[in-house]
């Protein structure tokens, strides 16, 4: 085991078998994330990306093979450990944004902080500050309609880093924005990871999020194929 991962897989293999025919989704993926990278998980559509991102994030376990997550084996957690694991621990951009519609930015990005038991004042004060932080204090006080995409995934990213996640996954952040737009996203992450020291993982087949990883890990057929630093 790396003393130094955040999260580590190891030979995870994952099947979903709800269906009339059983999906193997993944086939024995083993990797490391350690603090400060930027690193995409690339590879065609229905390759396994997401089902690794959500296997990294806790959201699913595997079938066979272990995530361990700051050391800790994620099988031996319940339900509802894994629920507190993320909240405290994993930030996530998703690519709906998933927002919730009725809260304002600053609500949004608040929420996280509400459900940490943070209270009001410092609530707040944290979440404007992030808003500010990344440029678009002017958004605080309007709802997901009143904005734009890329105005929402902004604030999805402010709502992924309120509470200084160890880990950000971002599973296809730029698939619902134009390559302008997207751009300016990825700077924004960028941006985080060398000055706040913020670790990403991304999944993504968009060339743009790919061309900016600084490690990259290619998926094929559930399995990885090869990897490359830059
Ligand atoms: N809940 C599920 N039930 C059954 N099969 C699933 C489920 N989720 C994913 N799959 C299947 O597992 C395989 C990998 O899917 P996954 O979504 O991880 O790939 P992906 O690389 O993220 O694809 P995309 O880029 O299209 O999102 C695909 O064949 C997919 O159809």
């Amino acid at each position: 085991m790396n003393p130094n991962a955040i999260v580590q897989a190891e030979q995870v293999t994952k099947i979903y078998d709800e269906g009339a025919v059983p999906v193997q989704a993944l086939r024995g993926v083993s990797l490391t994330i350690e603090p400060g990278e930027f690193t995409v998980i690339a590879g065609p559509s229905g390759s396994g990306k997401t089902t690794l991102l959500n296997l990294l994030g806790a959201l699913d376990v595997p079938t066979e093979g272990r995530v361990f997550f700051e050391g800790q084996d994620l099988s031996t957690l319940s339900r509802r450990e894994r629920a507190r694991l993320r909240l405290y621990k994993i930030g996530f951009v998703f690519q709906a944004y998933n927002l919730i519609p009725v809260l304002t930015a600053l609500e949004n990005v608040e929420f996280v902080l509400l459900l940490q038991g943070v209270p009001e004042r410092e609530r707040r004060s944290r979440a404007l500050e992030v808003l500010e932080q990344l440029g678009i204090g002017e958004l605080a006080h309007k709802r997901p309609h009143e904005m734009s995409g890329g105005q929402q995934q902004r604030v999805a990213v402010a709502r992924a880093v309120v509470s200084r996640p160890r880990l950000v996954l971002a599973d296809e952040p730029t698939a619902n924005l134009d390559s302008a737009t997207g751009a300016r996203l990825l700077d924004l992450m960028e941006q985080l990871n060398r000055e706040q020291g913020v670790t990403f993982v991304f999944s993504s087949h968009d060339p743009q999020v790919i061309e900016r990883g600084r490690r990259l890990l290619w998926l094929h057929d559930g399995q990885i194929e090869r990897e490359e630093q830059r």
